[in-house]
């Protein structure tokens, strides 16, 4: 599944998510353009720019305002409840006490899931469409991908998908679930909090503006082949994972029996691996709370780390086999948003709020988001149209 999801839907030959990706981000701009000298919550800009994204990316343009707005407060609901207290989840035995009603509410969220991709897999079959059509989608990839293993023999025509190459309608559920769930919140989150942690150190806005106008200019807006350029930028992503990892904490279950530290963990268990304080241990890194993103620099102190799950001080994006499947285009979507945020426009805090009294808590949710949502107020900057 991991394989077909890289290869069929994320890989930088899947034009059609990565347009999804730029046409997205031009009507954001285009949205901030019409609030200028106004405040604009930036949480709501970038969670409806996620959604967007990724919406099309699996559903295609074609899909109508309804079932979008459906399929978001099934997402929404889910994100809800994985962020829920229910105490079978720590203690097993305990499971039937739902005193919150945490298992109905569960159970009536699969089932709206099951009906919405029931019937969005059946028009996809009923309308097939070639993976190349421009309005083609990840399910049409999904469709062709079947056809192609299946010789054409029929499952995915029929909808048996049941038995075939291991496939079934439930995987292809999970994917879609993988990637809404996977995607829209750690998008959103990181895409603030850099926009937080860069209105709470004025001199690191500063520092990413200029290279901004040093390779770019200020006569032209962002392309997508300046982001190799943009090294500061790429250092303050990289700092705002550090310090705000969307997953706090990866939920694991260890294959083999082995022995941590001195404590002896039997196959089987389930293991939670807490990237957010892991990124802020002191041991690790200097001045571990402080938002350095020069430390990532050439010249830096942690010049040499990424984040592709070598560096186990350092794991925003997991690690091995269960790592993120999505890194060059999470990392595409957030660095493309954000060099054109902040280099079309300049941004201040509201009503004279100062860069001390901005709130940096988090909030308790499947995606450490930030526990009071950010407003900001956009000037232009550049001499040329924004749009
Ligand atoms: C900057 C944005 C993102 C961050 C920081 C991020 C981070 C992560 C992390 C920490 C995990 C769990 C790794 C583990 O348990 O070891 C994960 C898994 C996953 N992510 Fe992402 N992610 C991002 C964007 C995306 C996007 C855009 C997609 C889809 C389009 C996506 C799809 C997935 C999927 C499907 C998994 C589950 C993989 C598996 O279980 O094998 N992620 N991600």
């Amino acid at each position: 599944m991991r394989k077909l999801f890289v290869q069929k839907l994320l890989s930088r030959r899947c034009t059609k998510s990565w347009a999804s990706v730029r046409d997205n981000i031009d009507s954001t701009v285009k949205m901030v353009t019409v609030h200028i000298g106004s405040s604009i919550n930036i949480h709501e800009l970038v969670c409806t720019l996620s959604k967007a994204i990724v919406f099309r990316a699996a559903f295609g343009a074609q899909i109508n305002i309804e079932d979008r707005d459906e399929f978001t407060s099934i997402v929404e609901e889910f994100s809800r409840l994985f962020s829920e207290f229910h105490i079978g989840d720590f203690i097993p035995w305990l499971k039937w006490m739902d005193l919150r009603g945490i298992n109905q509410r569960l159970k009536r969220a699969r089932l709206a899931l099951d009906h919405f991709i029931d019937r969005i897999i059946d028009e996809h079959l009923e309308n097939p469409k070639e993976v190349d059509a421009p309005n083609a989608d990840m399910i049409d990839g999904m469709m062709a991908f079947l056809r192609e293993v299946d010789g054409g023999k029929g499952a995915a025509e029929t909808g048996d998908l049941q038995g075939f190459a291991g496939l079934t309608r439930n995987n292809i559920k999970a994917i879609i679930m993988d990637i809404m769930v996977g995607a829209t919140g750690t998008i959103a989150s990181v895409i603030e909090w850099t926009m937080a942690e860069l209105l709470k150190n004025p001199e690191e806005m500063k520092l990413v503006q200029q290279e901004l106008a040093e390779v770019i200019g200020l006569d032209r807006t962002v392309k997508e082949s300046d982001l190799d350029s943009l090294l500061y930028l790429k250092c303050v992503i990289k700092e705002t994972l550090r310090l705000h990892p969307p997953i706090p904490l990866l939920l694991h279950e260890t294959a083999e029996n082995c022995v941590v530290a001195g404590y002896y963990i039997p196959k089987q268990s389930r293991v939670m691996i807490n990237v957010w304080s892991i990124g802020r241990d002191k041991s690790a890194w200097a001045d571990a709370d402080s938002f350095k993103p020069g430390r990532f620099a050439p010249d830096g102190d942690n010049a040499n780390i990424d984040f592709k799950g070598n560096f186990f001080e350092f794991l925003p994006f997991g690690s091995g086999r269960r790592s993120c499947p999505a890194i060059p285009l999470g990392t595409y979507t957030v660095e493309l948003a954000l060099a054109n945020l902040l280099h079309s426009f300049n941004w201040t805090l509201p009503d004279g709020m100062t860069s001390s009294e901005l709130d940096m808590g988090d909030a308790f949710a499947l995606a450490a988001l930030k526990a009071v949502h950010l407003v900001a107020v956009p000037s232009l900057r550049l001499n040329c149209q924004v749009v």
